[in-house]
């Protein structure tokens, strides 16, 4: 695309060292630049992307979008206000508005997401449709994996991988949301068919200083759903939300959409009775507008209803039939890292588990004591460089629901391990009898491996699907549910 295509809808801007040159990429990663590629400079949290234009264009960039005019440069300068604005813009041009051709599913929410995303893509795809993913653990092209940095990434990328799913014949784009991708417009620009909200509870403070700054993010998903209606029965925009959370008041009120609620305790448009909890499964009957059915997930716990419960209402809205919803989700064994069952051969039970949230520990712990019959051991880290204030509180539950909890390490990126395991023990000191500190994670699994006897359950928190540690700046292989087996059978 010509530069000069590619910038008009920019209002607002000064073009220095005017060329109509050929843009054939875009990114905002100097790292990423290849010749003909437009290289547009943010100013992140740790450097900013100004210093490395003069790079860029030695790399090949052939023009640059800047808030700061580049001295001695002779490439093409557009100078903007808000590159991050501007570049959702340009992306979406550029790659010629993909989401729009699409019907994109958006989720949001403190928890839950990348399960949603998970059981949505199950359901569509058993109907026939054609999907694709992009989340925490991977985007996803039709049967090809790619690997994510982030949950939601930058809009360029976004709007690339939509570009990509596009021209495969992708009808569903099913999406995770970040608060953090919201706030820094990485989703500016996506249009959104479908939005879902999970659930909202601690997290992620560090980066938006208060809850309602937080809820307040994560509303613009349903905020910019859009302000036009269609006389199609599924050509309207749709907001699918929790009726048991609180923030579903608010984000009722910032969408003009259609709202579909779903929920266990309040009324709601989908709605699951009598739930049964189970360590093989949870059961429950769904009453709802679209009728009535009796579910037996092979996925546990109460919250993996409210997963089945918003993905389900996402598809029955799309016209999926319920007996094809029902079939695809009791087919599901498991998703990756979440609640995910270790079987080395030991005779007690250990669950590796993604929650790294206070609420999200106290749904997994709460899930665990339902069918525990014997003790429950919890080894749980916090993540440094993120969220301080959830390290007590999680330390906290730890404590409350295991017999004994082991505090230790989880990705302590650029902190001292040690530090943070001072700020999970300072919400616990009161329970000194009720867990033990072992730093290295490896070593703590292996001892509550040791401690662990017939019938006992050991929950492994916080790391999921992830396959690393990082420490400090450095990402060394590492993954619970190897390590747990190792220990199990005497290797580690
Ligand atoms: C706080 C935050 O969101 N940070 C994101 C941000 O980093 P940053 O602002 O520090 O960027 P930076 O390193 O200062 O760089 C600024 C600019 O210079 C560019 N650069 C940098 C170096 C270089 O050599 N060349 C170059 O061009 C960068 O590409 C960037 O455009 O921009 C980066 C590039 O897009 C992201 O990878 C990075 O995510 C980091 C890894 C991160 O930890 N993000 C977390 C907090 C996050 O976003 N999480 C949510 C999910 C959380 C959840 O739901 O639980 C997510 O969506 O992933
Ligand atoms: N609906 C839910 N409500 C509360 N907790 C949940 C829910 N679904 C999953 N969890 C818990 O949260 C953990 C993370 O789940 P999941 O990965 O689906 O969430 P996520 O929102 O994608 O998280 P992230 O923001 O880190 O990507 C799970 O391992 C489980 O313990
Ligand atoms: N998306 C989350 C993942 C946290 C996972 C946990 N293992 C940690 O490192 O804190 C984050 O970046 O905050
Ligand atoms: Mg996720």
């Amino acid at each position: 695309m010509r530069l000069s295509e590619l910038i008009t809808p920019i209002l607002i801007k000064r073009v220095i060292n005017q060329d109509d040159v050929e843009i054939t990429h875009m990114t905002a990663d100097s790292r990423q630049v290849r010749p003909g590629s437009l290289f547009i400079a943010l100013r992140g949290y740790t450097v900013d992307g100004h210093d490395f234009v003069t790079g860029a264009v030695a790399a090949g960039a052939t023009a640059v979008v800047v808030e700061q005019a580049i001295e001695g440069l002779s490439a093409p300068q557009i100078v903007v206000q808000d590159t991050r604005a501007a570049s959702a813009v340009l992306a979406s041009v550029f790659y010629r508005h993909p989401s729009q051709a699409m019907k994109v599913i958006g989720v949001t929410g403190t928890n839950g997401k990348t399960t949603t995303t998970f059981l949505i893509d199950q359901i569509l795809r058993d109907a026939g449709k054609k999907t694709g993913v992009i989340g925490t653990i991977m985007a996803k092209i039709g049967d090809t994996k790619i690997p994510m940095e982030n949950t939601t990434p930058d809009v360029a990328d976004l709007q690339e991988l939509f570009h990509r799913m596009h021209e495969v014949g992708t009808e569903y784009p099913i999406t995770e949301v970040s608060s953090h991708a919201l706030d820094l417009k990485r989703t500016a620009g996506t249009d959104y068919h479908i939005a879902i909200f999970t659930n909202l509870t601690q997290d992620h403070l560090d980066f938006h200083g208060t809850m309602e700054q937080y809820r307040h993010a994560k509303a613009k998903l349903f905020a910019r759903l859009g302000n036009t209606y269609s006389s199609e029965a599924h050509g309207n925009k749709v907001a699918v939300l929790n009726a048991d959370d609180e923030a579903t008041a608010y984000f009722r009120d910032v969408t003009t959409a259609q709202v579909v609620t779903y929920g266990i305790e309040q009324a709601a448009d989908v709605r699951a009775v009598d739930v049964q909890v189970e360590a093989s499964g949870v059961s429950f009957t769904v009453e709802s507008v679209f009728g009535v059915e009796r579910f037996n997930l092979q996925l546990t716990g109460k919250f993996n209803v409210y997963n089945a419960l918003s993905a389900m209402t996402a598809c029955l809205v799309e016209g999926i039939p319920f007996a094809s919803i029902k079939k695809s989700l009791e087919s599901i064994a498991s998703v990756d890292g979440r609640f995910e069952t270790v079987q080395a051969g030991q005779d007690f039970t250990v669950i590796v588990d993604y929650s790294h949230t206070p609420d999200s520990l106290e749904n997994a712990m709460k899930t665990v004591r339902e069918f525990a019959k014997r003790k429950v051991y919890c080894v749980v880290g916090c993540g440094g460089d993120r969220d301080r204030s959830k390290r007590p509180l999680m330390a906290q539950i730890a404590v409350r629901y295991a017999d004994l909890a082991v505090l230790t390490s989880d990705n302590p990126r650029t902190e001292d391990p040690e530090l943070i395991l001072d700020d999970m023990e300072a919400g616990v000191r009161n329970a000194q009898d009720r867990y033990v500190r072992i730093t290295d994670r490896r070593q703590a699994i292996r001892y509550a491996v040791e401690q662990a006897e017939a019938g006992d359950v050991i929950m492994i928190a916080g790391k999921g699907h992830e396959t690393y540690q990082i420490i400090g700046k450095t990402k060394i292989h590492f993954d619970d549910r190897e390590v747990a087996s190792q220990a199990i059978r005497g290797e580690a």
